[in-house]
């Protein structure tokens, strides 16, 4: 890391004035017409050197580049230091520098590949080795409830990472689960949320897993709460407690506190980012979803492609690839969102997964340094799973005002072969990006209208084209397949980050809101107590206050 701002490197430079001078001709029909050689030029196929056989094809010949804008975005990323501030990450140097920690998910899933001294490194494979007995209890039905029943119901309590990653692989990895455990996710405090799911419960049969780095998180101590004086209700004694819940934590103290013994209890440690901690214990319940045996396989897929962008020159490594045409459009084009499409039902939540993966890393102002940027950070992430996005907001993505790169992503092969649905899923998943890419024109609209069409008319079926995208294809969906990709998100996060010269490991932006929403708890009670806001805050406190029947 060299401690500049990125717009301070001479690559930056160079790209400002390609884009201030070339970018009339970045014209995607063009390019590919120019050559045609140009999908093999700006594709590659990844396949696993560790693990289960993984592949996936990387197509980003769709993107407004050539191979010399390319090139620069290269040297920018060496500019940057991206290599060696990655070496650090897997060396545990304390990358995070404002909470003054390593930062090793990829620990988490080192098949002994490499060596790291950190605290806890060495208890890595301890804690694996605890999952696989207790899953392997609850799912063969010797673990038993306090009246002998088996256990069919799981409930992670947990909100951010301690939610997201085990419900977006609970989702996609659904076709490899015990269709007799049932899991439920419960995160927002909002009462509503873990009531409806305890409807759903039964006190004899269900485990709650207590997610929670910190163990302090407002919302997951007061769901468990919640959750404990539902169980208890029916089973009385606190002894009960032992054989339906279980934390995963950092924290023992508070975890013994809370009424769950250290037994029952799966550590993980400090250098494990909230958002990257789906690989810790914070993936029990992916593994008592999936089986033990599935959730080593995500894992190695996982480690696979950390071997990839460890050992991958720049030029063919896939993250720092997709990092890069994401920087170009970011702060280049001024594209202001991202989108991620799976054309698979399986991955309907991986866009709301890299929602905090993405944006809690990335969306920071400041740099390591203390400097403010000047220049675009972190996209916005969102997206829809299969064709749904294309019955509502796609007509935006094609002919709207804004520049919206995207990533489409499919199986060749569904997990759900029915008659020809899959065809049909992967025929639209080919034409969007073609159509976005290049359009359709006006003489092409004014022969299919005829020749009594207005202008108006004419004008509004115009697609200018010319959207840039990148198309992901694997196989078949499996653990080590999704394992592979999220890391290949993963480390696209972390590169971006090292480019903008911010720390991605850290999340003071959700600091200051928790802070006021204290202050304001204090103060619900009478409209007297309501005290030191602005007369906005203050009036909907007051109209709080008068319609509240609690
Ligand atoms: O796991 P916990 O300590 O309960 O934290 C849950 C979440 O809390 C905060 O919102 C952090 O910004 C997230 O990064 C974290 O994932």
């Amino acid at each position: 890391m060299s401690g500049k701002l990125a717009s301070e490197y001479p690559s930056w430079k160079k790209l400002q004035s390609i884009y201030d001078n070339e970018r009339a001709s970045l014209v995607l029909k063009d390019l590919f017409a120019a050559d045609p050689e140009r999908f093999s030029k700006f594709s590659s196929e990844y396949k696993s050197t560790y693990g289960p056989e993984t592949t996936f094809l990387l197509d980003y010949s769709k993107n407004l580049i050539t191979a010399p804008i390319l090139e620069t975005l290269l040297s920018l990323a060496k500019e940057a230091g991206v290599e060696d501030v990655r070496d650090k990450m897997f060396a545990g140097e304390h990358i995070n520098t404002s909470e003054d920690r390593a930062v090793l998910h990829v620990a988490l899933r080192n098949f002994d590949d490499f060596k790291i001294q950190e605290e806890g490194a060495s208890e890595v494979s301890a804690v694996l080795e605890h999952i696989k007995t207790f899953t392997e209890a609850v799912r063969s039905g010797e673990w038993k409830g306090y009246t002998g029943k088996t256990i069919n119901t799981i409930v992670n309590i947990g909100i951010g990472g301690s939610d997201l990653g085990p419900v977006m692989v609970t989702e996609a990895l659904k076709a490899y689960s015990k269709r007799d455990l049932t899991a439920h996710f419960v995160s927002n405090i909002d009462g509503t949320h873990i009531a409806e799911t305890l409807r759903a419960c039964d006190p004899e049969t269900t485990l709650f897993i207590i997610a929670s780095k910190t163990f302090t998180t407002q919302e997951t101590i007061t769901n468990a709460e919640s959750a404990k004086s539902w169980f208890l209700k029916a089973a009385k004694e606190d002894a009960h407690v032992a054989k339906h819940f279980v934390a995963l934590s950092t924290n023992t103290k508070a975890v013994t506190a809370f009424g769950i013994s250290a037994d029952n209890m799966f550590q993980f440690w400090d250098w494990v980012g909230g958002r990257y901690s789906l690989w810790s214990a914070i993936g029990l319940s992916i593994a008592l979803v999936i089986g033990f045996d599935n959730f080593q396989q995500l894992l190695q897929g996982a480690h696979g492609m950390d071997k990839h962008f460890r050992e991958t020159p720049l030029e063919k490594n896939l993250p720092v690839l997709l990092a890069l045409v994401g920087i170009w459009y970011n702060d280049f084009y001024g594209s202001q969102t991202h989108a991620l499409l799976p054309y698979d039902q399986y991955l309907h939540k991986f866009a709301d997964y890299f929602q905090q993966g993405d944006m809690e890393s990335n969306g920071k102002f400041v740099t390591k340094g203390g400097q403010r940027v000047d220049y675009q950070t972190g996209p916005i992430i969102w997206g829809a799973a299969g064709t749904n996005g294309q019955h509502s907001f796609y007509q935006l993505v094609h002919q709207g005002t804004k520049l919206i790169p995207c990533d489409f992503i499919a199986p060749a092969t569904s997990l759900n072969p029915l008659g020809i649905h899959h065809r049909i899923l992967l025929s639209n998943y080919f034409a969007q990006p073609e159509a976005l890419a290049f359009g359709k024109t006006e003489e092409q609209v004014k022969q299919e209208v005829g020749p009594n069409a207005s202008e108006a008319l004419i004008k509004s079926k115009v697609f200018e084209g010319n959207r840039p995208s990148n198309s992901i294809m694997f196989p078949v969906m499996t653990p080590s397949t999704l394992g592979a990709l999220i890391a290949l998100y993963e480390h696209k996060i972390f590169t971006q980050g090292v480019i903008w010269g911010i720390n991605s490991f850290d999340q003071m932006g959700v600091e200051l809101g928790k802070i006021l929403a204290k202050n304001i708890l204090a103060q619900l009670e009478k409209p007297d107590d309501v005290k030191g806001h602005d007369s906005s805050t203050t009036g909907l406190i007051h109209y709080y206050q008068k319609y509240r029947k609690e």
